[in-house]
């Protein structure tokens, strides 16, 4: 225990295994690192022994006795693996709620259940391509980077949620710079490192084989890195993607920065993808998830791995205690 504030967990899609996840989180972790959902109580497995809050104060001691929930009323019932058009704006509204009571200190970091962004986008007028670009807005226009976090590797991809083919319009020297910044900053504030060494990865195949497969590491990518470095950041790159993430590499770099959303994910769902947490550093609070999506294929059924989600609440509550700190900062 931090003596900080619980984490504040949104409920995610509740058709998806937000709702049981979070109860395995519960499970696992008691009291031991004080959380509460934003949900509605009905949304939850039937049999799950609930302690509804009125408030966030309330949830270290609630936990003794069951999940905390804070109520936040929904439409429809859940229905697993078939969300309803209904609940959608509800899945929004918790999102917000969660980040209002932890600008307000009443909890001490937001940790996200999954969403499903074409039900969002589709019923809910949800303009944004996932919880990391909303969140940078409700940050007033924060540039929000993605990060995901295990033991064994950290990626961040430079761009995260569009599609391939406009992968090589939206990287410019900017946009990369910013994000390696970031991320250095973020890997010093929030993991505690002194000195972070950052891996950028190529864009195409061999880093562009000289010019051969490619011109943008000649052209920009290659003499970005070469100034960062200039400047004393230990930024190595850009390296092949294909060969940057075996063990031997990894212990090179406390983070690669890669080009494109499955440069970056592939490697890591790959290597861990039941202990991986989803981090959004540029933030002015703190934010996790779990590193999966809603799963509607086997939600209800009981076999959801709550793994990524306890590590998501551990990393929270870690993140948010390393900052009151001071820690890395
Ligand atoms: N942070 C978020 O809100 C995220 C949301 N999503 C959303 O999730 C939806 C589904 O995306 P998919 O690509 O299908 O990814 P997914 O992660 O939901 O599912 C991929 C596969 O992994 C399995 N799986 C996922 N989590 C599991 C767990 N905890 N235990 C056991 N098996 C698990 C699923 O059953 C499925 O077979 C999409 O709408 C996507 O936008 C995806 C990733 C993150
Ligand atoms: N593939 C990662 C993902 O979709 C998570 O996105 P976000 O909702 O955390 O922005």
């Amino acid at each position: 225990m931090t003596g900080l504030p619980p984490v504040a967990v949104t409920c995610g899609d509740p058709s998806g295994i937000g709702p049981e996840i979070s109860l395995g989180a519960w499970r696992a972790l008691g009291a031991d690192v004080p959380f509460f959902v934003i949900g509605d109580p009905a949304h939850f497995p039937s049999g799950t022994p609930l302690a509804v809050i009125d408030d966030p104060s309330q949830a270290p001691a609630a936990a003794a006795t069951g999940l905390p929930v804070l109520p936040h009323a929904f439409p429809d019932p859940a229905r697993p693996g078939r969300p309803t058009p209904a609940n959608a704006p509800g899945v929004v509204e918790v999102i917000r709620r969660a980040v209002d009571l932890t600008r307000s200190g009443e909890a001490s970091a937001v940790c996200t259940a999954p969403i499903s962004k074409k039900v969002l986008a589709d019923h809910a007028g949800f303009g944004f391509p996932g919880h990391t670009e909303f969140l940078a807005d409700l940050a007033g226009g924060a540039q929000a980077v993605m990060m995901l976090a295990s033991d064994e590797l950290r990626v961040v991809p430079a761009t995260i949620h569009i599609p391939l083919s406009a992968v090589p319009g939206a990287l410019t020297p900017e946009l990369l710079e910013s994000v390696i910044r970031i991320t250095a900053k973020g890997l010093v504030r929030d993991f505690g490192l002194a000195a972070p060494r950052i891996a950028v990865a190529g864009l195409n195949p061999h880093a562009g084989e000289g010019g051969l497969l490619g011109a943008e590491e000649m052209r920009w990518i290659g003499p970005l890195c070469e100034d960062l470095r200039a400047e004393g950041m230990a930024v190595a790159g850009p390296l092949p993607a294909d060969t940057m993430f075996h063990a031997e590499a990894r212990a090179r770099y406390d983070a690669a920065v890669c080009m494109y959303h499955d440069q970056a994910l592939i490697p890591i769902k790959t290597l861990a993808f039941d202990r991986g947490v989803n981090v959004t550093l540029g933030l002015p609070f703190v934010r996790t998830s779990p590193d999966h999506g809603t799963a509607f294929d086997i939600a209800g059924q009981g076999i959801a791995n709550p793994a990524s989600m306890i590590a998501a609440i551990r990393l929270a509550a870690r993140i948010a205690a390393t900052r009151a700190s001071g820690g890395g900062a």
